[in-house]
This record gives structure tokens, C-alpha cells and sequence, in this order.
């Protein structure tokens, strides 16, 4: 279990920004801990941030859902067999404000961690900007933006899954609240699926709050063994929505085929 990041730690300096903090400012990203996010990630295989998102940003993303012209494409996951609910995937997310900060400044911290975990599985490692790692997915034929917007109703839910899109994966993803849980819904919880090699799976179930984000692994993580690291193989997935409409952002970093 994740214990809840209600607040950011008092000793984090608040990164330079400018004057007056207009939508794409995200005033509250700055107090990030990210050796905590590290740390976490390590312990727990999935880290909670405090607050990134304003309950203003929340709502102007999750309002986002209703404007037919910003998505590329709408899944309706009962057809697929992906559970129940319905998720949309942004055309351009540079032209959602708020979505292209926070992804630029979430993805060069994330990706010192993931080449942390290269060397220690021995995998490849990643460019420190985002614009670097497009160009790689692009060279790879990966060109379509993978973020997305997932809503649910009571009875929805999404079946435990990995977000996959081709290739070229860059290992770690983010989801972030943009609901008050116990509020706007209930239920609804994010469910992580941890398959330790010769063991039995570990359940991690987390609440984030409004305007929280979520880090965890595309695929797997390194564990430390008595022989070196090994992978764990993670899912995710959301458990049933019992009242209300839970709205989510999800981040993933690499586009897809
Ligand atoms: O419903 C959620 O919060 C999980 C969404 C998800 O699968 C993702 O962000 O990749
Ligand atoms: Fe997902």
C-alpha cells in the first residue's frame, strides 16, 4: 500500500517560473520529491506525487473529454473486452496547455530514473527530452500521441493491462486524478498486479487524490535478488466505479504505431 501524499515537503524549493502563472505554469509541480518518486518506485513498484494540478487544471482537462475536436480516436473499452468505460486519445497534445507541461516536465526526471533501471536490467536507456525520444518512436514508424483521457460511470472499470504501443517503450507512465474521490465518485480505485518471478503476485491498490499523479512501469521493474536485479513483470488496471464520474489522465511517453 502507497501511503498518501497529501503535501509537498517543506524544503522544496519552488522551481523559477514565470510572473504570473497562467494555465500552462503548473505553480504546483514544482515541489516534486522526485528521490521520493525513486524511492518509492524501488519499495513499492508505484509512487504517488503530491498535488501536481490545481482543481482548476483538473477540471479544464477533465472537461476536455466532451470536445469531439481534440481526439484522434475514442475507444469504448466493452468492445474490446478492455472492461467498461470509455477512454480518448488526444489528437495533438501540445495544443491541450496543460497536458504539453506537464509531460515535458514530467519526462526528463522520468527518464534519469528509467536509465537508472536500464543498468541495472541491462536494457537500453532513453534521451533526457521528450522531443528526442519522438524522434526515436518516429524513426521506429511510432507517430501517434499515445495520452489520453479516461472517464467511467458507476459499474465502469478497466481490466488489468500494459500500455504497450509498439517497439520503442519507454518504461515508465503516469496517471493523474482529475476527480475528488469520495466526492465526484466513489470506487474506482488504481489496481497494480506485481508477477514476482517463482512467487505469487502482489495486489497494490492506491487512492490518489485531485490533481495527483501516479508513476509506475509500462511493463516491468527491477527487483533486487540475491543474483542482481531481476524483472517483475506490472499491470494496471481500475477497479469497478461504485457512484459517480471518475476521470483520469494518462500519460504515456512513447507514441504508438
Ligand atoms: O483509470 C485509471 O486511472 C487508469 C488509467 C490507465 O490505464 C492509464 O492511465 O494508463
Ligand atoms: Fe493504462
Amino acid at each position: 500500500m502507497v501511503a498518501p501524499a497529501t503535501a509537498a515537503p517543506a524544503a522544496a524549493a519552488p522551481e523559477p517560473g514565470p510572473a504570473s502563472p497562467g494555465p500552462a505554469a503548473l505553480p504546483a509541480l514544482a515541489p516534486v520529491d522526485w528521490q521520493d518518486v525513486r524511492e518509492q518506485l524501488d519499495r513499492d513498484g508505484v509512487a504517488l506525487t503530491g498535488p501536481l494540478l490545481s482543481p482548476a487544471q483538473c477540471r479544464e482537462l477533465a472537461e476536455t473529454f466532451d470536445d469531439d475536436g481534440l481526439f484522434r480516436s475514442t475507444v469504448v473499452m466493452q468492445r474490446y473486452g478492455f472492461g467498461r468505460g470509455t477512454y480518448r486519445y488526444y489528437a495533438d497534445p501540445a495544443a491541450v496547455p496543460v497536458l504539453d507541461a506537464l509531460r515535458e516536465r514530467l519526462y526528463p526526471p522520468l527518464a534519469r530514473i528509467a536509465n537508472q533501471w536500464a543498468a541495472r536490467l541491462g536494457e537500453r536507456t532513453f534521451p533526457l527530452t521528450l522531443a528526442e525520444l519522438h524522434a526515436e518512436c518516429a524513426a521506429a514508424g511510432q507517430h501517434r500521441p499515445t495520452p489520453l483521457v479516461l472517464r467511467y460511470g458507476p459499474g465502469d472499470h478497466a481490466c488489468l493491462h500494459q500500455d504497450v504501443y509498439g517497439d520503442l517503450v519507454f518504461p515508465l507512465q503516469a496517471t493523474i486524478m482529475l476527480e475528488r474521490p469520495g466526492e465526484d465518485f466513489t470506487g474506482g480505485e488504481n489496481v497494480f498486479v506485481e508477477q514476482r518471478p517463482r512467487s505469487q503476485s502482489r495486489a497494490i491498490v492506491v487512492r490518489p487524490r485531485l490533481g495527483q499523479a501516479l508513476v509506475f512501469p509500462v511493463q516491468h521493474r527491477p527487483v533486487q535478488g540475491s543474483r542482481g536485479y531481476r524483472r517483475h513483470p506490472m499491470r494496471h488496471g481500475t477497479n469497478a466505479v461504485e457512484s459517480g464520474r471518475r476521470t483520469t489522465l494518462g500519460v504515456i511517453f512513447h507514441n504508438a504505431r
